[in-house]
């Protein structure tokens, strides 16, 4: 199978602080790969490194074969690699609709003059984002919410138009940074089918979640994180079992108690 993103050898030191260091996974075509880790393991910052908001100290990031490694978030968007943010990115004062069509201007290659003049070129753009828009809506439940006020909707609504919004610019790779945080049990049911729709039909995602019960579900293959270092591999039940994995997260309780 094509590997659609491949991660090799990964790493970035803060001050000197290895906060990753030489990781490497790669994510298939329809396959849901979880970045699980104790707080402070690198998950974030492992996910920046990939999306282009940190340029890595080492290590290649390859999207569909081509070296993409510290290319800028928006021209990693129209290779097709899209993400979510772990605090919402939503326009709280605007539409549910006009959130969901803001999602296509990263894609829009026409003239701010053409716009300024309202050409039909640029007439015909805004159509196709509305149309546009308004399918990815129906596809995340929310059509009929268009024209609220995006600062109406529940907490699992907002997240569900987060990843709308990401599948805009229809990505090969979907990155998910906690799309269930904050949600309570339906609503992380809810984005569960939504994630797992979205992986049958052919994108690559890859997510960090603290939600275990949700990893351990919906995830294909699991790379678990502590210290920056990736300590183990494998899916859900290989990893549940692995000893290494276990240690990490019972040091990171343990160090609770003691705190
Ligand atoms: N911009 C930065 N400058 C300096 N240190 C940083 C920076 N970003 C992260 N770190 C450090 O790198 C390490 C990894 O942090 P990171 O946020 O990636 O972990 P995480 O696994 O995402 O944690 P959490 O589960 O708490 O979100 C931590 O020790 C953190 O303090």
């Amino acid at each position: 199978m094509t590997t659609l993103l491949e991660i090799e050898g990964l790493g970035i030191t803060f001050g000197g602080l290895r906060a990753v260091n030489d990781v490497s996974f790669s994510v298939n075509p329809g396959e849901i790969v979880s970045v699980i880790g104790p707080n402070g393991a690198g998950k974030t910052t492992l996910f920046n490194m990939i999306s282009g908001v940190y340029m890595p100290g080492a290590g290649k990031v390859r999207l569909n074969g081509e070296d993409v490694t510290g290319m800028s978030p928006h021209l990693l968007a129209r290779r097709g690699m899209s993400r979510t943010f772990q605090n919402l990115q939503i326009f709280q004062q605007m539409s549910v609709l006009e959130n969901a069509i803001a999602g296509y201007h990263l894609q829009e290659s026409g003239s701010v003059l053409a716009d300024l003049l309202n050409l039909p070129s640029s007439r015909r753009r805004a159509a196709e984002a509305r149309e546009g828009a308004m399918k990815l809506l129906a596809r995340v439940d929310l059509d009929r919410a268009a024209e609220r006020e995006a600062g109406n909707l529940s907490y699992g609504s907002l997240k569900r138009l987060e990843i709308a919004r990401a599948l805009a610019l229809s990505p090969k790779v979907l990155l998910l940074d906690e799309p269930a945080a904050g949600c309570n049990a339906v609503e992380t049911e809810e984005i569960d089918h939504l994630i797992a729709e979205v992986a049958a039909s052919g994108v690559a995602i890859l997510l960090v979640e603290h939600d275990m019960k949700m990893v351990m579900r919906i995830s294909n293959n699991i790379v678990v994180l502590d210290h920056g270092e990736k300590i183990a591999q494998g899916d859900p039940a290989t990893v549940s079992r692995n000893s290494a994995v276990i240690a990490a997260y019972l040091g990171t309780e343990a160090a609770h108690a003691d705190g």
